[in-house]
């Protein structure tokens, strides 16, 4: 701290003694370094000072900046410039060295620097820029700033602070100034500015937008300690004129209570909170360069958001209690005045001697403080004092308290997070379109289906109305027809009648009798004529009329059959329309199932790489005469079987005999034993001579070698062989009927050698991708066997491990889609989920492959999400959906992780995106 100097002689004339704080010097302490004095006239978007953009960029680890402190002079006001008309000021201010000078008497003064000095004279556009504007632009880069001002009363902190300057623009204050910078700076559309508006009096948060919400709590966030007011009213500002109107409110709410020393002085701690937050394109962001490379990142493509925080606290004066007469109430308010700024001053002092505690807790103003001294914001104060030789005491009080503010360090950090409320919101919006293209689609096919019936009506309707038309107008005609035939008759049996009548009486009146009775003769002939010719005629018109009703008729029956075929119609709609819901549904499942198949198809390329790699494999080591020929035989043939030369191996067992070959097994003489299995194992890894060695009883013989042999290299070979025949499902089940897993199992804990490990895990992988097999090989230890191989830490063991419980976790998965498997995974109740989890990001890629598709085999099943979240493996297949190098397996984790809902929820619980 200052100590008192020696005389120090300033422009020649005038003494003085020189009181500089060390520890502001230029380069003596480079905590408190004054090297930039000034404060800097730009934010951290110039890089300039402390290099915020860059720094906080790399690893947002935060840059230090500390508090810049400006002092500024208030002219004298109408009382001091008659009372104190005869004295000097208090201070001499030299701002160009940001020097200030307190007198002590007429000869002697004390001299301290300041980041800036600012006369009587300086404009208020002049304090903003050099004490505000800095931490205004800080604030629109994404950091948290602080604007305050400390002094005594009536010195000019809400003159500095809180002017509107609505009569003249020249003097408006920080308040007004920095809105107006910030709503220059931002994009409404994408970004947001609120405000809230705050007053401490009495140990009591008041809502100075809100007056009855009184007594607001502070909140302090475990995890990052951060302190916020989420009780106060939050304004959203988007125009100037209404933030004017906000603070004009605000003051009209504040405490005022009139002292002796300033009838307007303020007794309350007013502090505006500004709130902006920023989006920001990745590329622009501190996490764009660590998260740049993750494929995930940019698939999901979540914005960023930085949320600055500007505080600008007007502090309440810092008098001393009997100097500003205060009593009663006032005295009290005084008092809790004095708590809360002594309390800040302990702070100030705790920090800026590096203090191991700080005393944040002991007043509400310190709490909500607690980020802007000795926290990550960017702070910047103005202490205010007077000119008047009758203060110099508060005067002196406001400069050291100014002195000890400067020495303390913040930390700046970036406030900058994944907007995951934009992205839900985006994706919310994307889920609504494709509802609503999904409804549309429904009801445009509804409506097809409507307009296929209507049409289908209309015709039917119109077939009907034409043909009754035409069937009527038929109907008429005959009618007609019929009518005239028969008047046509009655007309010509009139005539007849007439002309017989006509004839019969001058008869009747000749003598001569022969020529009459002629006549009647040839008269009656004709008429019996006509009447037939009219009965045929009757005869034809009454054929028409036949036909024309079987017409009609048939015109019926066809109108019957159109009326029936739209009947049928309408139910074939309907069946369509079942089949439409009943595909839905099943469209649902097959998304389920395709994931399962997915898994399955991985399984099988895993299940196809390994036979490959199983048949490229082979060999045996020395061997006798006798049967090395024939070993030989065998490998020859191997070599050769993919140029067509399969033929050579039914020579092979007719020159020997598989019989023999096997009998051998059994030798007394342990060598030729050895060397029976290896041929036996060369054959058996060729699929047509399985069947043979099985049908012979070769496996029975594999499988009592391991019974009875205490050779390693016996063990080792028969296991390849049994391994081999086990690729096959019958032999599967031959193996398995004849106490295979208790054998493998039983030469699997005896075994040391990694190579016969390896063998026996490949046969008991095989073995667990059979879905009849699995609960008898659960309960015949066939799991705990593999797991208890993990001990051998030889990487092809761990890999055939890893396979057997890949192809096991398969099975079940099969087994669950199916519903024939219920409950959790026998590979947890068995205990093989921590090995799994351990190994799940083995650099051995067979075995991390393995078991990456275990655990999404295991995350398909719901029941065993639970143990899978307590153990850790969620977290594995999230790094998995990210960062598998193979996008199948990526793909498949993320799509199960997003069907099962327990994983849903513990990701949403924890924050995760994947
Ligand atoms: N730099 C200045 N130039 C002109 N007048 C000033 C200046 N600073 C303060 N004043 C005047 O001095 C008076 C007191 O100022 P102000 O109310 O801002 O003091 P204060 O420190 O906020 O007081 P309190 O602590 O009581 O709230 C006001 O009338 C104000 O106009």
């Amino acid at each position: 701290m200052a100590t008192s100097g020696g005389g120090n002689y300033r422009n020649g004339t005038h003494k003085s003694s020189m009181k500089v704080d060390r520890s502001l010097s230029l380069s003596s302490n480079p905590k408190s370094s004054v090297k930039s004095k000034s404060l800097p006239s730009s934010g951290p978007r110039r890089n300039s000072t402390g290099s915020l953009a860059g720094g906080a960029a790399k690893d947002n680890a935060g840059v230090p900046g500390r508090v810049r402190v400006a002092v500024r002079l208030r002219p004298r006001n109408a009382e001091e410039l008659v009372e104190d008309a005869d004295f000097a000021d208090c201070v001499e201010l030299q701002p160009e060295l940001k020097r200030l000078k307190l007198r002590k008497n007429n000869w002697d003064s004390d001299t301290y620097e300041f980041d800036e000095v600012l006369t009587e004279f300086a404009s208020q556009k002049r304090v903003y820029e050099v004490v505000a504007k800095p931490v205004v632009e800080s604030v629109l880069d994404g950091y948290n700033g602080t604007i305050m001002a400390y002094g005594q009363t009536g010195t000019g902190k809400t003159y500095t602070l809180g002017r509107l300057g609505e009569e003249d623009t020249a003097a408006r204050g920080i308040m007004v100034r920095a809105m107006e910078d910030i709503l220059a700076d931002v994009s409404l559309e994408t970004d947001s500015v609120s405000v809230s508006y705050l007053q401490l009096y009495m140990e009591t948060i008041q809502d100075l937008l809100d007056p009855a919400n009184d007594n607001i709590p502070i909140v302090e966030d475990p995890k990052t300690g951060d302190v916020s007011v989420p009780g106060a009213t939050l304004v959203e500002i988007r125009d100037q004129h209404s933030f004017v109107e906000l603070l004009r409110l605000g003051e009209a709410h504040r405490f005022a209570a009139n002292t002796k020393l300033n009838t307007e002085s303020s007794r309350s701690h007013a502090i505006l909170m500004v709130h902006v937050k920023r989006s920001v394109k990745a590329r622009d962001s501190a996490f764009s360069s660590e998260n740049g490379n993750s494929p995930h990142m940019k698939t999901l493509k979540p914005s960023l958001v930085r949320k600055g925080k500007l505080v600008v606290v007007d502090l309440a004066g810092s008098e001393r209690i009997d100097k500003s007469g205060s009593e009663g109430h006032t005295l009290e308010e005084a008092k809790s005045i004095n708590l809360s700024l002594s309390a800040l001053g302990k702070c100030i002092n705790a920090l800026a001697e590096n203090s191991a505690h700080v005393p944040v807790r002991d007043s509400k103003l310190t709490r909500l403080l607690k980020d802007s001294f000795g926290g990550t914001a960017r702070t910047s104060l103005v202490i205010t004092i007077g000119p008047s030789p009758r203060h110099r005491g508060e005067t002196a009080s406001t400069i050291m308290f100014g002195q000890r503010a400067m020495k303390v360090e913040n930390m700046l950090k970036l406030k900058e997070e994944f907007d995951y409320k934009s992205l839900a919101r985006r994706l919310d919006i994307q889920l609504d379109k494709l509802i609503a293209e999904h409804e549309r689609q429904q009801k445009a096919f509804e409506d097809e289906i409507e307009r296929i019936n209507v049409e289908a009506q209309n015709r039917i309707s119109e077939f009907e109305s034409n043909h009754a038309d035409a069937l009527e107008k038929e109907r008429l005609k005959y009618q007609k027809d019929y009518m005239d035939s028969i008047k046509k008759l009655e007309e010509q049996l009139v005539k007849s009648q007439q002309k017989n009548g006509s004839e019969k009486v001058p008869v009747g009146l000749r003598e001569d009798g022969s020529a009459l009775t002629s006549n009647t003769e040839s008269s009656k002939v004709s008429a019996a004529e006509e009447v037939a010719e009219l009965k045929k005629l009757l005869q034809k018109e009454n054929l028409l009329r036949k036909t024309a009703e079987e017409e009609v008729n048939n015109l019926k029956s066809q109108i019957a059959q159109w009326k029936r075929s739209e009947a049928s119609g309408n139910s074939e709609i309907l069946k369509l329309r079942k089949m439409l819901e009943d595909e839905a549904s099943q469209k649902e499942k097959l998304e389920g199932e395709i994931a399962i198949l997915q898994s399955q198809l991985l399984q099988l390329s895993f299940d196809a790489d390994e036979t490959t790699r199983r048949l490229d494999r082979g060999g045996s080591g020395k061997v006798p005469s006798g049967l090395d020929s024939l070993i030989s035989q065998v490998k020859h043939h191997q070599q050769d079987s993919g140029n067509g030369e399969k033929a050579s191996i039914a020579k092979l067992f007719e020159q020997v005999g598989l019989q023999k070959i096997l009998s051998l097994l059994e030798a007394e003489d342990a060598d030729v034993r050895i060397h029976a299995v290896k041929v036996v194992a060369n054959l058996a890894a060729e699929e047509m001579n399985q069947e043979k060695i099985v049908e012979a009883g070769g496996l029975t013989s594999l499988l009592m070698l391991l019974r009875n042999s205490e050779d390693e290299t016996i063990h080792r070979v028969a296991a390849g062989a049994i391994a081999n025949l086990a690729m096959n499902e019958t032999n599967q089940e031959l193996i398995m009927s004849q106490g295979g897993i208790g054998l493998l199992s039983m030469t699997a804990a005896n075994a040391e050698d990694p190579q016969t490990l390896r063998m026996v895990a490949g046969a008991i992988a095989n073995l667990c991708g059979n879905d009849k097999l699995q609960m008898k090989l659960r309960s015949e230890g066939g799991i705990k066997a593999l797991l208890g191989m993990v001990r051998c830490r030889h990487a092809d063991v761990l890999a055939q491990v890893a396979r057997g419980i890949a192809n096991f976790a398969k099975c079940e998965s099969r087994a669950a889609t199916q519903g024939t498997k219920t409950g959790r995974s026998l590979l947890i109740e068995d205990g093989a989920l921590p090995w799994i989890v351990q190994n799940a990001n083995n650099e051995a890629s067979p075995i991390r492959r393995h078991i990456e598709l275990a655990l999404c085999h295991l995350a398909q099943h719901e029941a065993n999400a639970k143990d899978m979240i307590s153990g850790g493996a969620l977290w594995e297949l999230v790094r998995i959906s990210r960062d598998c190098a193979r996008e199948d397996i990526r793909t498949l984790s993320h799509r199960t992780l997003t069907s099962s809902p327990s994983f849903q929820a513990e990701m949403r619980r924890l924050r995760i995106g994947h």
